[in-house]
């Protein structure tokens, strides 16, 4: 997260941090007590043994915390449209391999289904562990920034994205305070309801000329609700 501050521990009780052999890769947040969503980049440039897991509780990734808890994956449903050469469709299912034990530091975040657009000019919220300098300063604790929305129109003029962004996309301003290396997978969080993911999309940080990317979660309800149904 770069231009942020530091979260108030525990006060965002839905946001994991998606682990590969041990180090963290990107955010992600609780859906229910089975289910975590993230984005399907996380998990693409994963070497085949390597081993994910998902943190839940924390707000130090390396301090003991109480409400910390490393859970084990069953299975992992990246969007089947999905691929490693564009952010379309970039939405990950992680089915947890026990169920997770809600607390006070541990709780589901709920997602938006009406495919209404949020009006541009909303501010929202995204949090994570991801770089909080272009120096690539990773931090400990969980960082939190607010966002206004920006108008899908407008993020389609050609001095931002010409037309790349798709009905299935949100995007939100991204000068100096922005989303960044790490924190692909977590939520956009308007109103306290999850309606994006974060992409990296251009992977650049901290430009107004690139606003930040997110997967429009409502776009997604069905695929959801059939994975969710569908799994054990
Ligand atoms: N703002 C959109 C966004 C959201 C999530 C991730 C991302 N960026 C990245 N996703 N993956 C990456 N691999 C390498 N470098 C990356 N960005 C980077 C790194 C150092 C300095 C800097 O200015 C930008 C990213 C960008």
């Amino acid at each position: 997260i770069l231009g942020g501050r530091e979260a108030e521990p525990h006060l965002r009780p839905y946001m994991a941090s998606i682990q590969v052999d041990g180090r963290h890769l990107c955010g992600g947040f609780l859906l229910n007590e089975w289910w975590v969503m993230s984005a399907a980049h996380c998990v693409e440039e994963m070497s085949p043994g390597a081993t994910v897991q998902v943190l839940l509780g924390a707000h130090s990734l390396s301090q003991p915390e109480t409400s910390k808890h490393l859970y084990e994956v069953r299975n992992l449903f990246p969007h089947p449209d999905s691929n490693h050469d564009n952010i379309h469709h970039d939405i990950l299912l992680i089915q947890l391999a026990e169920k997770a034990t809600l607390s006070s530091a541990v709780q589901p975040l709920p997602y938006q289904r009406g495919a209404r657009d949020i009006a541009g000019g909303t501010l929202c919220s995204v949090a994570g562990w991801g770089i909080t300098s272009h120096a690539g300063r990773k931090p400990d604790r969980l960082q939190q920034v607010e966002l206004p929305i920006m108008d899908r129109t407008v993020c389609n003029q050609r001095i931002y994205y010409d037309n790349d962004i798709t009905d299935k996309m949100i995007c939100a301003e991204s000068r100096k305070k922005d989303a960044c290396r790490g924190d692909s997978g977590g939520p956009l969080v308007c109103n306290g309801v999850a309606e994006g993911i974060v992409t990296s999309g251009s992977r650049v940080c901290g430009n107004w000329k690139k606003p930040g990317i997110y997967t429009k979660i409502a776009s997604y309800v069905d695929w959801i609700d059939s994975v969710l149904a569908s799994a054990s």
